[in-house]
């Protein structure tokens, strides 16, 4: 409700025009049914042609005002609630793009797109229905309420009656919506979730020829939401027929008794027209300002789950340092100093005080089973986590001491998974250095082995790349990922498992250029195979997150009985 309450606030002018005007609307719906009584008892009646002239002008003038202000209040409200939905939205992107990794897991991709889209669309559609629906209603009841007594006070009274009855139907409803509607938006996360997943994953659903299983999964979660729109539709139906009875009962009423009271001459017959027109806008407006109070509670929940996103402290700060007083450059480049670090829920750590250092120009790779903690260390170093005991240095500071964005300056990274953006080619390889020339990224398509299929592409660096990369091959997705690094100028270079996906001549070739082109920089290479690395300055073994050996190649063959087991396993797959 904050950031909601905070926007009002900030733009008070605009939503006191906006209010002005649509009680300006109105106040003009108002005035015409006692202009009606007027022109029939003083005009009509009496005889009197100039009142009849007279007050048709008025209720024309009166009716192109109201329809002038009702147009305006209508832009300047949707103009408000546009301006909400951008804002937040806006507040969104910020706060995901500043929230840690394990927090971004932990809501869930699903739910973000939902929180995104789906219940911002709902908060600007509830802000436009509040202001043109509920703002009005106190002012059309209390002045039907005022004319009405004028008219004769027990007409006022019926009126009343059925205001109540209508009041209390109302809230029976609310009260009977508020659980289901809440219900509605987590069945809408379910639903994005299983779209999500049968879109990205169709390859693999086709595969296993899993579609029936698929079919099933959203089915069921279409079914949960269908049931949920059901019972909530259910109860507005039952609402619907009861509503239009009551205004019959009191049209009817209204007319029974006036018509006594006209007979008894107790009112004038023009008022019988004045208090029904009153009755009926003002059971209109409460009907309408009720069915938006049914929709109060859904938007609530789309705000509370807002909130909850944009109230999460990020788990990762920024440090103090500004990048222009940032440490000179020191070697060794990076250091991990007794580094020990656990996932928030998980039992055992996943690196177990691991110390070792990257320098200048030399090639450090890291080799271990599947899940003894190598991409964890790439993200480390990229500060995606924060250590629980030890410390990690970048030119001998501490990474937290730097702001996020400047410690990412010195380090660019090929991560496992080569995702690449929808746009150009050209656009995917300057993401880490924008004003990078063309020969730039040839250069660097050239060390990832990348150029000559790019040369076939009839356009070039400007060739489309669809969502997520798909309408290339995951070998080439791979060394397009890794030109994308290269083209980025810094100190640190890491390949998690990038090499994977290329066959035994390309990843030579590879390489060979990233030695002979890449000789400044520290590299970190995260492989799987021996042959990716036996060339590397030092080698780091993993198990289970522990530094099982440390050295070149010879060495570990040597000393380490963990690397030659990998290297025997190896090389027995090399023979079978
Ligand atoms: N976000 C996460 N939350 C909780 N646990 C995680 C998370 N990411 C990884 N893990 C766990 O941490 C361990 C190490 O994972 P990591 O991805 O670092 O291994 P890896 O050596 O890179 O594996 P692989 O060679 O298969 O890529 C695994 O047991 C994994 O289940």
């Amino acid at each position: 409700m904050i950031y909601l309450k905070q926007y009002l606030f900030q733009h008070k002018g605009k939503v006191l025009l906006t209010v002005l005007l649509l009680l300006g609307q109105v106040v003009g719906t108002l005035l015409i049914p006692a202009l009606l009584a007027e022109l029939v008892d003083q005009g009509i009646l009496a005889g009197n042609i100039s009142v009849i002239w007279n007050t048709g002008v008025k209720m024309l003038t009166v009716t192109g005002l109201a329809t002038a202000a009702a147009a305006w209040g209508s832009w300047a409200t949707s103009d408000l609630s546009a301006a909400f939905g951008r804002e937040i939205r806006l507040k969104v992107v910020q706060k995901s793009q500043a929230l840690a990794i394990q927090q971004f897991d932990q809501i869930g991709i699903s739910s973000m797109i939902t929180r995104t889209t789906s219940d911002i669309a709902n908060l600007e559609r509830t802000i436009g229905m509040v202001f043109q629906m509920i703002v009005p209603a106190p002012l059309i009841v209390i002045v039907s309420i005022i004319m009405t007594v004028r008219a004769h006070a027990a007409m006022a009274l019926i009126q009343f009656l059925f205001m109540g009855l209508l009041l209390g139907l109302a809230a029976f409803v609310l009260k009977r919506s508020e659980a289901l509607s809440r219900t509605v938006q987590v069945r809408l996360d379910r639903i994005n979730q299983v779209v999500r997943e049968a879109v990205t994953g169709v390859r693999v659903i086709r595969a296993f020829g899993n579609e029936d299983y698929e079919e099933q999964r959203a089915g069921s979660a279409y079914r949960d939401y269908a049931d949920t729109m059901i019972r909530l539709n259910r109860l507005f139906a039952i609402v619907n027929p009861i509503v239009w009875l009551m205004m019959g009962a009191l049209m009817a009423l209204i007319l029974g008794v006036g018509g006594g009271l006209v007979l008894s001459q107790a009112m004038a017959l023009g008022q019988i027209s004045a208090v029904s027109e009153y009755s009926m806008m003002t059971m209109a407006y409460l009907i309408m300002a009720a069915s938006v109070m049914t929709t109060l509670p859904k938007a609530s929940s789309c705000l509370s789950r807002l909130n909850e996103l944009l109230e999460l402290r990020p788990a990762v700060n920024d440090g103090g340092l500004v990048t222009a007083a940032a440490p000179a450059k020191t070697e060794p480049v990076l250091v991990f100093d007794h580094v020990t670090f656990a996932y928030e829920g998980a039992e055992e750590p996943v690196i177990s005080d691991l110390s070792f250092s990257l320098s200048s120009g030399q090639t450090t790779a890291v080799i271990g089973s599947t899940g003894s903690g190598k991409s964890t260390l790439a993200d480390l170093i990229l500060r995606l986590h924060d250590l629980q005991t030890g410390q990690i240095r970048l030119h001998g500071t501490a990474l937290p001491e730097y702001p996020q964005q400047a410690l990412r300056d010195h380090i660019s990274c090929v991560p496992q998974k080569a995702f690449l953006f929808s746009g150009t080619l050209a656009e995917n390889l300057r993401m880490g250095q924008k004003d990078a020339s063309e020969d730039q990224l040839w250069k660097a398509l050239r060390i990832a082995q990348a150029e000559d299929f790019v040369r076939q592409l009839p356009q070039g660096l400007n060739a489309p790349v669809a969502q997520g990369g798909t309408n290339f091959s995951g070998g080439q997705r791979q060394r397009l990922a890794i030109a994308r690094a290269l083209v980025k100028e810094a100190d640190i270079f890491i390949f998690d498992d990038s090499f994977s996906a290329l066959d035994g001549r390309t990843d030579a070739a590879l390489r060979q250029a990233l030695r002979a082109q890449l000789t400044r920089p520290a590299k970190l290479i995260i492989a799987q195979r021996i042959s990716t690395i036996r060339d590397a300055d030092q080698i780091l073994v993993l198990d289970q997150g522990r530094l099982a050996g440390c050295g070149t190649h010879e060495q570990l063959m040597q000393s380490c009985p963990a690397y030659r087991e990998i290297a025997a396993s190896q090389s027995q797959r090399k023979e079978a």
